[in-house]
């Protein structure tokens, strides 16, 4: 399992503050975007701010991304110029419908890094499902390239390209997540559940919080800092489940049925997809670390 990325945090990169205090509250991601959140005519600005942030700051344990601009506006291609050689390794490409918008970046990524000596294929792409064709076409998406870690939902331009409203049941959203989850799946990457913008509904997010991670994502986008811990609780095995975890595993090796057979454990049925399951919670926990190769932390 590579990087856990359960939280995105998105932050304006228009906020020279947000540049430099961001990963206090420690997301497994920051997602610093030049795109909506940033005024038109702040563009630039924001862009060159964001460069030299790249340059000087540590940004710890956090896996840094920017949204950049699309590379049908008269910024897209720019920020990618600039960025990549301040730094940048992560990107995530806003509106994403086809193959063919993944395979433009990464023809631009092969000529950046060429020309500033970086290694091929150093920048990683994150592709944003925002539209109906880009839920059609998810699957080619995340298999346009092998630049491609991860697929995210957009809901806000969803359901605005979907010509429908957000509700706080989000049932207008399940096709289009349960796709994405799946398809993301298929391709190995990773899936991020969209935003959710009203700050103040700390219930409304737990239950956004809950589906996603019940439908398989891999992680949610974050507006506010408030929100991080909450989706740490959900994304992080509990103890009970990390024990449980290790009980299974252990008596699967024990009785040797790693490739075949049946047992219980506890009083219930534990075979080759119970044992795999607990072996990804176990690698969860010890991504999270708070367990450690046998050993709670
Ligand atoms: C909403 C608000 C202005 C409120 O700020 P306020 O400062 O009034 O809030 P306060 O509560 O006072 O903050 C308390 C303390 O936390 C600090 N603090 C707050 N937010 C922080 C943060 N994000 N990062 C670091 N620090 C932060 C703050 O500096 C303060 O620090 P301190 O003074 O030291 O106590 C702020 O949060 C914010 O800008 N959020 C991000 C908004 C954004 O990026 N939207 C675009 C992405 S969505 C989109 O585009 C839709 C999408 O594309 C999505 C998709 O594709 O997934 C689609 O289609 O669905
Ligand atoms: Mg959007």
């Amino acid at each position: 399992m590579g990087n856990l990325r359960r939280t995105m945090l998105f932050c304006p990169a228009s906020n020279p503050k947000h540049l430099f205090t961001a990963m206090i509250y420690k997301p497994d991601c920051l997602l610093f975007d030049l795109e909506d959140a940033v005024a038109y005519s702040d563009k630039i600005a924001a862009r060159d701010l964001i460069a030299e942030a790249l340059k000087v700051i540590d940004y710890e344990n956090c896996e840094v991304f920017v949204r950049i601009n699309s590379l049908n506006s008269e910024f897209g291609e720019g920020d990618v110029r600039e960025l990549v050689p301040a730094g940048l390794r992560r990107m995530r490409l806003p509106m994403c419908e086809s193959k063919a918008d993944v395979e433009r970046l990464h023809k631009l990524l092969d000529e950046v890094e060429e020309e500033h000596g970086i290694e091929k294929g150093s920048v990683k792409i994150q592709c944003a499902i925002e539209t109906p064709i880009g839920v059609h076409n998810s699957l080619e998406i995340a298999l346009a390239s092998d630049r491609v870690v991860s697929i995210s939902f957009g809901a806000e331009d969803f359901t605005r390209t979907l010509g429908t409203n957000r509700t706080r049941e989000g049932k207008e959203l399940f096709l289009a997540r349960s796709t994405i989850v799946m398809n993301a799946k298929i391709a190995g990457v990773d899936s991020i559940d969209t935003v959710f913008a009203d700050v103040g509904d700390a219930e409304g997010f737990m239950n956004e919080v809950r589906e996603a991670h019940n439908l398989g994502f891999s992680g949610k986008s974050c507006i506010h800092p408030s929100q991080i811990n909450l989706v740490h609780s959900v994304f992080t095995p509990s103890m009970d489940e990390v024990e449980s975890s290790v009980k299974i595993v252990e008596a699967a090796a024990k009785a040797d049925i790693s490739k075949g057979g049946v047992i219980l454990v506890d009083g219930k049925m534990v075979d080759i997809p119970v044992i795999e399951k607990a072996k990804r919670i176990l690698s969860l926990a010890e991504g999270a670390g708070i367990y450690a190769g046998g050993q709670q932390c």
